[in-house]
Formats: structure tokens, C-alpha cells, sequence
């Protein structure tokens, strides 16, 4: 470790910006991790934690001002990770997810060409979906936003990246909490009442849905509750009451009753309507995911003879768009509410050429293979953690032609792409599609073939 000490302060020169948007300076070949410092800048840094082989800091004074730095709206959407790279201008932080990528390929020795970042069309206020924390502070019922790496809850009502709409619920239905004295989750305790609050609004069909997720079986006044939220909210469709008792920082239990409304609510993408329920994915750009699909669709190079496998296909949105294109198109997806939403979308669509499975794709994809099913488009939109071995040794055994990779996390894309290689899959080009502006999240689409 270099010379230095917490709580000291240092002129520094930061060089690089680390994945979660924190500046990167080296100290003697020390590196600092810095909050609020852009590569290019000289800043006053203040240590607050080292450790053996790096350190964190903040950035006490800019010295020397990157051009590429913008006013921030507020220093709580960096606190909560809301917005970690709300500092950064919207033109650079597309450059920055192009170069993160384009850095994992370098480590992994793969000579992949990364386009330019897709910018997405609303670059705040985009979000169709909230997961607030409901936590007692002073004394108080609030919703917010935990601190980074932290479970201090931070109160807020504007959270910038959401659909204003949704945060406005969330204050409504605070407020309704408060009116009713209804306990907040206690965590330490593991007492109160009410964990989360989660608001979907479809972004085309503006229908709302109301999930509490509760500690206990029942909430308390819940009719009243249930009624003043639905005279408040007309956008309203579902609320639905969410059991989760257990000690975990999951947010959803695997218990759900629907207490007023529908089981689901609708939203419209790419000409067809979908079905959405609590426990489902759903992507939360809905503006962005049309180009993403486009992009994943055009990726397929679909001529209308090919059988296709959508792997982990959630509520069936690429499954349908590609069945309209494909001979035959086969999803797999382990979530049971999402699949009977697919299969129900499909019906709505009047798409018969598509069955869906519930289970994991990695056994689902080893039964296929064993079946001798021959698929000449894979599809795959893993979520974070990637392909599992045993679906990439599947894929090893069908060798569909083409693969178009659909990726929420750069570090196990590439990770996959030197996995697939093996069996003789490259990759040529890779296109940076930003479903999370403000944020460090990164979404691609790869295509993959064989020679
Ligand atoms: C990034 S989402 C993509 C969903 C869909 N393609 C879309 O665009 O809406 C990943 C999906 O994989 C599902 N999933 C997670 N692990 C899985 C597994 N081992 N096997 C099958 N599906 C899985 C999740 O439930 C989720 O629906």
C-alpha cells in the first residue's frame, strides 16, 4: 500500500472510470476509487477506506473540470446508485458503455468490433417499473431508496429515472400507509408490516399496477387502503397483495393474491399487445426495448423456414416477434407466471407457430439436444450471471447456425463468447444498446456463427 492514511487528502489525477462510474486514480500504482470524479480531472480526494490492495475516496474539490462533466440534478441519485453516472454527459456515458465492453474483449484476447451506443430516446424519467424500499425513519413511514451498499433507507419522491407517473403512486400510497398507521418493515426485527412497494405502468397502455409486499399474511384496513388507492390512481388495473416473510433481501415471495382488478396489466410493443404479471420480467426502457428487439431481430436474419430457440424468454416479447418471421420458435423460461403469460400473448396475437416451456434453460436445452431438436437460430437474453456451462455444452451438441445474444452484464458476455468459441463461434460486431441511461448498466446484442 502506498504511503497514505483514511481520512487524509491528496491532490490526484484520475484516469479511468470503473464500471460502477467510480474515477480511478493511482497513488504510487495504489489505485483510488473515487465517487464524483471523471477521467481527465485533477481532484482533491478524501480517503475514507483502504484496503490492502485499493482504496475508496470522495472528491472533496475539482481542480481541473473534465469537459465532459455536467451539473448533477442531486447527490442522492449518486448516493443510492440511482443515478451513479449522473455527472457524466448523456454523449460520454454512451462512450463510456462502448469502451467497457471493448476493455473486457481486450482482457479476454477477443477481436470483436464494438459499434457505438444506441442512445435511447428518453434519458430520464424512462423507467416502467419501481421497487421501493418502505422502512421507519425518525419515527416516520417512508419510501425511497437504500444508500449505496447499505440498507440506510434515504427518503425520496422524485426518483429522477422513473416514469413520474410511478413516483407519484408511490407518494400517494405512502401517504395511504401513514393515514393507516400501518407499520413499516422492521428489518432488525424482522417486524412491521409493509417491505416494498412495487409500481409497473405500461407505457403505451398507461395501466398501473399496485404490488405491497408485505412481512404478514394480511394488511391491515386493506379495503380502505384498497379503495382510496383506486378513487387516487384511475391508471390503476391490479393491486396485489405479495407475502414474503422470510429474512432476505429479495424483494418478491413466491405468494401472491390479487386484491382488486386484474392478475396482470398490458403493454403494447412491436405491433403486439403483452400481458405482464407481478412476478414477470419485463424490460423497463419500453421506448429503447423496441430497438433492442429490432436489433436482436435483425441479428436472427429470419427468412420464414427457420426453427428458432428463444432461451430465457420471460413473457415470450422476442418469442412472438421472431415467431411472425420463423417457421417454428421454441421459448424456454423458468419462471411458470411469465410462461403462462407467453403462452397466453401468444393466443391474444393469433401466433400458433410457438411453444413454451417452464423450466431452466440449461436442462430444457440438454432434453432438446437429446430430442434431436435442430435449431438453426438460438436465441439467448440470460440475466446477469450468463449462460450456465451446461446450456453452452448443449449448445456445443445442437450447433444451431447463428446465435444472437441478447447481454444485461459485458463481463459474462465475453466470458460466453471464448465458451462458444470453442465449438467454433465468432463473433465480428457488437451493438451497445443503452437501456439504463444514468446508470452503469450495460445491454448489447451479439450475433455468433460458425464458419
Ligand atoms: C433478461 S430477462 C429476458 C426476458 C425476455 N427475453 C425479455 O426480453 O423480456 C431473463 C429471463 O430469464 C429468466 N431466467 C433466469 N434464469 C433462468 C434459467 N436458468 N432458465 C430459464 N430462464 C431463466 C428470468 O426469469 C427472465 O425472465
Amino acid at each position: 500500500m502506498a504511503n497514505l492514511a483514511k481520512n487524509q487528502e491528496l491532490e490526484v489525477n484520475v484516469t479511468d472510470l470503473t464500471y460502477e462510474g467510480l474515477g480511478v486514480a493511482k497513488v504510487d500504482g495504489f489505485p483510488l476509487f473515487i465517487d464524483n470524479a471523471l477521467p481527465g480531472e485533477t481532484v482533491r480526494a478524501h480517503i475514507t477506506k483502504l484496503q490492502k490492495q485499493y482504496g475508496f475516496a470522495f472528491t472533496k474539490e475539482i481542480l481541473k473540470k473534465s469537459p465532459d462533466r455536467v451539473e448533477t440534478k442531486s447527490r442522492i441519485y449518486t448516493q443510492t446508485g440511482i443515478a451513479p453516472l449522473q455527472h457524466l454527459s448523456y454523449p460520454a456515458q454512451l462512450t463510456f458503455k462502448q469502451h467497457q465492453i471493448d476493455e473486457l474483449y481486450k482482457k479476454q484476447h477477443l477481436d470483436i468490433e464494438v459499434l457505438p451506443t444506441i442512445p435511447s430516446p428518453q434519458q430520464t424519467g424512462y423507467r416502467d417499473k419501481a421497487q421501493v424500499p418502505v422502512r421507519e425513519v425518525n419515527g416516520k413511514l417512508e419510501t425511497g431508496f437504500f444508500k449505496r451498499r447499505s440498507h440506510v433507507l434515504v427518503p425520496i419522491t422524485d426518483f429522477y429515472i422513473q416514469d413520474p407517473a410511478i413516483d407519484e403512486a408511490i407518494v400517494i400510497v405512502r401517504d395511504l400507509l401513514r393515514k393507516y398507521n400501518v407499520p413499516a418493515y422492521d428489518e432488525i426485527h424482522n417486524g412491521g408490516v409493509v417491505r416494498n412497494v412495487m409500481v409497473r405502468r405500461g407505457h403505451f397502455t398507461k395501466m398501473m399496477m399496485i404490488v405491497l409486499v408485505t412481512r404478514t399474511r394480511d394488511l391491515p384496513h386493506m379495503a380502505e387502503i384498497v379503495s382510496d388507492i383506486t378513487a387516487a390512481l384511475p391508471e390503476v388495473a391490479s393491486i396485489i397483495l405479495n407475502f414474503n416473510p422470510k429474512r432476505t433481501n429479495v424483494i418478491l415471495g413466491s405468494r401472491s393474491k390479487t386484491v382488486w382488478g386484474q392478475d396482470y396489466i398490458e403493454d403494447d410493443l412491436l405491433g403486439s399487445t403483452f400481458r405482464i404479471s407481478a412476478q414477470s420480467f419485463y424490460q423497463v426502457n419500453p421506448e429503447q426495448t423496441e430497438n433492442l428487439y429490432k436489433a436482436a431481430i435483425d441479428g436472427a436474419q429470419l427468412t420464414g423456414n427457420e426453427t428458432v430457440i428463444d432461451a430465457y424468454s420471460g413473457i415470450g416479447t422476442i418469442s412472438l416477434t421472431m415467431a411472425r418471421h420463423a417457421k417454428q420458435v421454441y421459448g424456454v423460461e423458468v419462471v411458470p407466471e411469465a410462461v403462462e403469460d407467453a403462452r397466453v400473448n401468444a393466443a391474444a396475437n393469433g401466433i400458433k407457430n410457438v411453444t413454451f416451456k417452464v423450466g431452466k434453460a440449461e436442462d430444457v436445452m440438454r432434453t432438446w439436444r437429446d430430442q434431436k431438436l435442430a435449431a438453426d437460430v438460438l436465441m439467448v437474453d440470460p440475466p446477469r450471471k450468463g449462460l450456465a456451462p451446461e446450456f453452452t455444452e448443449a449448445v456445443g451438441s445442437m450447433l444451431p447456425g447463428r446465435i444472437v445474444y441478447v447481454s444485461c452484464n459485458p463481463a459474462t458476455l465475453a466470458r460466453d463468447i471464448t465458451a462458444l468459441g470453442e465449438f467454433g463461434y465468432k463473433a465480428t460486431q457488437t451493438q451497445p444498446v443503452d437501456m439504463f441511461p444514468q446508470t452503469q448498466h450495460i445491454e448489447s446484442v451479439t450475433v455468433l456463427t460458425r464458419d
